[in-house]
């Protein structure tokens, strides 16, 4: 009897735990819980075994990060330690409060090859391969949420989950001779970083379908005409190097209160993620966490006109 209870008891409190957690993951953006037989602590472990690389975190007194995907040996190929990595760092910038913006490169003048095929080939079977999948998929869903506007710098190649990672940012720069590509049906796959479903929101589903379809090499010009490149970086000799081109045009949107720049992040990302009404409902209460404060009341008193 007493071992029923205490039993019950345990249970209770294990319940309680892991409605905590899932309510600790939900307010930070998680998509995938253990209902969808996402056991997180697990997939962590499990990928921790394939190690190489980092991704590092430079978090700047201007209030722009900088994200460096590093691993230039396989060219910058995601490692299992790299995408637990890569979690760490979005949970930093989740409680950096005083940050604005975000910019995603790659170590070493490209940008990112995908993820490590020598842990593909060691995790090929389906169920480690959706593991991995949900891991990678909530990563990249919280780094695309965070309240910073982000760019991803595309420089050399972009391909299979590296093209993926630049549809988690923002915004998309590329230098000159840079390419993003989807490889994924050249290796017998489709995204499952969450790439796909981004793609479509960023560039329509016409051409999704032939940049998926095709494996099609995207190069800026390509880019900047379907809408999946914000802006074409020239490499002119004495010019400021890719990342400063990249800060100087990021800047134009970070410009301003901390708690505006955060505000306009996340009404933009409720107007493009939830049904209208429920956009609505939260430009309302973001709009009320601005509305009076120390930004619009000394907008207010200095008159300005909007020439
Ligand atoms: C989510 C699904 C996915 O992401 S699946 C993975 C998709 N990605 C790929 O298939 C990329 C395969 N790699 C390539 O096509 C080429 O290596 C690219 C990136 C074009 C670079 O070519 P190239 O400039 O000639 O250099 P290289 O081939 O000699 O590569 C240098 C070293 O890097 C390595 N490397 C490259 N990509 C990866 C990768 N994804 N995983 C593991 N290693 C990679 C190459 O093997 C090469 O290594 P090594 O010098 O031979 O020891």
């Amino acid at each position: 009897m007493v071992l029923c209870l205490l039993n019950r008891q345990l249970m209770r409190s294990t319940s309680c735990c892991a409605l905590m957690v899932r309510l600790q993951r939900q307010s930070r953006g998680c998509i995938h819980s253990s209902i969808h037989g996402f056991h997180h602590d697990e997939i962590r472990e499990k990928l921790q075994a394939f190690p190489g690389g980092s991704v590092d975190l430079l978090k700047q007194d201007s209030g722009i990060a900088v994200l460096t995907v590093n691993n230039p040996a396989r060219m910058n190929a995601f490692s299992g330690s790299m995408m637990v990595d890569l979690e760490d760092r979005v949970s930093q910038l989740e409680s950096w409060t005083e940050g604005k913006g975000l910019i995603v490169q790659g170590a070493a003048g490209t940008f990112c090859s995908g993820s490590d095929l020598n842990a593909v080939r060691a995790i090929s079977n389906p169920e480690d391969g959706m593991k991995m999948c949900m891991f990678m998929q909530d990563a990249l869903t919280r780094l695309l949420r965070l309240p910073l506007i982000s760019v991803a710098l595309v420089e050399g190649r972009a391909l299979g989950g590296g093209a993926e990672l630049t549809t988690a940012c923002d915004f998309r720069l590329m230098t000159s001779g840079s390419v993003i590509q989807f490889v994924h049906k050249h290796m017998g796959l489709v995204p499952g970083w969450g790439g796909a479903a981004r793609l479509v929101r960023i560039v329509g589903s016409q051409n999704a379908l032939k940049l998926l379809g095709g494996a099609l090499k995207v190069d800026s010009e390509l880019g900047l005409d379907i809408g999946l490149a914000d802006g074409a970086l020239e490499a002119v000799q004495g010019a400021d190097s890719p990342r400063q081109q990249a800060e100087n045009w990021l800047s134009r949107y970070t410009e301003g209160s901390v708690p505006v720049i955060r505000a306009v992040k996340k009404v933009v990302l409720a107007g493009r993620e939830l049904p209208l009404s429920e956009a609505l409902k939260t430009e309302k209460e973001v709009f009320g966490t601005v509305w009076g404060a120390p930004a619009n009341l000394q907008a207010l008193a200095s008159k300005s006109k909007h020439k």
